[in-house]
């Protein structure tokens, strides 16, 4: 049955022009057929049979991909439902820092860098605890370094806001990735918070330190050499990256993809690391490279920026989700937490 109903809904697409002259190819219930839709050259879709054998699903599955949507729009808090532009221009947004909680090489005192090792318990519950601080804080977006540390945090994190929106992670990767993680409920989608891993927020690259204990190698080479090679700014630890190298990526991609979110009024949250998290901090506190010498991150301790006309201001790290202080910031803050007490009383 689905097979029939499969290959009526590819030939209800076919006979509506959707498919180019190289026809279907069949294997192993897979059909991929290029699609050529409304002028739009689309990339190969593949489709699993009995999957979207109805024709509705298989238009909705073209026009995603035609329109090269990703797997829904983020839908802004009620904190920034402006929409015209010069309103957008005057929008605050919210921008929530935070380096994942413990990790199991953090524990152990190794040199981590880009190899991805989780959390140990007592970072879940710091990310957790996180997720406390700012469970009253708007967040529309979430982006996370590609590393399990990061995205774990991210995750639990969210599993203490009151909003209650589910954070789900983009697949991009390929065309399959994005077709086969596709939300086909509008509603559903209003309640998900889009989370996009990116490589460029990844811990730097310790280079030949990476997986050697910190104290060994204080020892082996120094203490000022080791504290040399992990906190300034341009000298970078044997074949690995300075702080320098890790901010051409990490405050690139902050600059071209997270900065323009922040000035449409997008709430962002970013869960990265200690340095990458860094050379972004310098950037936005306009640090020199004597001054972040002595800048130094803890594990799972939310940092608040608010972004307001396309200035930073740092407002440090909410200690409790009912800190006063954290409302008085803004006014769309304050108003943003008390629609989350309306909604939760109603
Ligand atoms: O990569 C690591 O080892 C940690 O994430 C940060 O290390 P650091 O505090 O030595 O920079």
């Amino acid at each position: 049955m689905a097979a029939t109903a499969f290959h009526q809904a590819i030939g209800t697409l076919q006979s509506h022009g959707y498919f180019s002259n190289s026809g279907l190819n069949q294997e192993n219930g897979i059909a991929s057929f290029r699609l050529i839709s409304k002028g739009l050259k689309l990339d190969t879709a593949m489709l699993r049979r009995g999957t979207y054998c109805s024709r509705k699903r298989s238009f909705s599955v073209i026009e995603a991909s035609a329109s090269q949507t990703t797997v829904f729009e983020p839908v802004s808090s009620p904190s920034n439902d402006s929409t015209s532009d010069s309103k957008k221009k005057s929008n605050e947004a919210a921008l929530i820092l935070i380096r994942h909680g413990e990790s199991m090489w953090n524990e152990k005192n190794l040199f981590t860098g880009c190899v991805d090792v989780p959390l140990t318990r007592k970072g879940v519950e710091e990310a957790i605890e996180a997720g406390k601080r700012i469970s009253n804080i708007p967040v529309d977006m979430i982006y996370t370094s590609a590393l399990i540390r990061a995205q774990m945090t991210a995750m639990l994190a969210m599993t203490e806001h009151r909003r209650k929106k589910v954070p789900i992670i983009l697949h991009n990767e390929s065309e399959q990735a994005r077709t086969w993680s596709q939300i086909f409920s509008e509603e559903t989608k209003k309640q998900c918070i889009p989370v996009i891993t990116a490589w460029q927020l990844n811990e730097r690259m310790y280079g030949e330190l990476q997986g050697l204990n910190k104290q060994e190698t204080a020892d082996r080479y120094g203490k000022e050499q080791v504290h040399v090679w992990r906190r300034s700014y341009d000298t970078p630890p044997p074949n690995g990256e300075s702080l320098e190298m890790c901010a051409e990526r990490a405050v690139a991609y902050f600059k071209e993809y997270i900065e323009p979110q922040l000035l449409s009024g997008k709430n962002v949250m970013i869960a990265a690391h200690g340095n990458s998290l860094r050379s972004i901090i310098m950037y936005l506190d306009k640090l020199t490279s004597q001054e972040v010498i002595s800048l130094e991150l803890s594990t799972g301790i939310p940092m608040l920026y608010i972004f307001k006309e396309g200035s930073f201001i740092r407002r440090g790290s909410p200690v409790a989700p009912n800190e006063a202080g954290v409302y008085a910031y803004t006014k769309r803050l304050a108003q943003y937490r008390q629609k989350l007490d309306e909604m939760l009383q109603s």
